[in-house]
């Protein structure tokens, strides 16, 4: 698919490890890698009949917004605890995730419709934690999780069989060595 390889070409142009992290904002910054690297995310959804995209606080925000404009659609926002998120909500706490650390996720039941189509959109998944736990949150509000669309895939294949429909733009093994 012509859109995914050009979204992993960008992605891999402006991607850097910075001091041993990942420094995936770089991506954001370059206006042309950002908008191919959103397109190369959404293009093996486009004929999935998505109705909203989900992303998690706070990376997840910036791609999700920017996919869910792409696809046509809505966002469903997952706030992290102690943040300001009024109405009627569900929460669940994630597993340990890549820091080692459990977070409160949350979502407002009245965004997910009964009959949502939802893409979870992310920069980056390792444990698959976070993405297991807002799986379990949407289908909780009575929607069907369609797919997981995913920036750096560093998942290890059994985490991976276990989420609904992974792609990704690049594999960790992808990217270019640590520094
Ligand atoms: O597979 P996992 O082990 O669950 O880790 C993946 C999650 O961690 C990162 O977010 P982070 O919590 O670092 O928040 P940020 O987007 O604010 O940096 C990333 O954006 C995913 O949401």
């Amino acid at each position: 698919m012509a859109e995914v390889a050009a979204g992993r070409a960008a992605l891999l142009r402006t991607f850097q490890w910075h001091g041993g992290h990942a420094d995936v904002w770089r991506v954001f910054r370059d206006a042309d890698a950002f908008e191919r690297v959103v397109a190369g995310m959404v293009a093996p959804f486009r004929t999935a009949s998505i109705t909203a995209v989900a992303g998690i606080e706070s990376r997840g925000f910036l791609l999700g917004g920017a996919a869910a404009i792409q696809l046509g659609v809505g966002f469903i926002a997952i706030r992290k605890g102690g943040s300001l998120f009024p109405g009627d909500k569900a929460r669940l706490t994630t597993p340990r995730d890549y820091r080692g650390h459990n977070h409160e996720l949350l979502i407002q039941r009245d965004s997910v419709h009964a009959r949502d189509r939802v893409l979870l959109v992310d920069d980056w998944a390792e444990t698959g934690s976070q993405a297991s736990t807002v799986q379990q949150l949407v289908r909780s509000c009575g929607a069907v999780l369609v797919g997981t669309s995913l920036m750096i895939d560093q998942l290890d294949e059994t985490t991976r069989a276990d989420l609904t429909n992974v792609a990704s733009l690049v594999r960790f093994t992808d990217l270019p060595a640590l520094d």
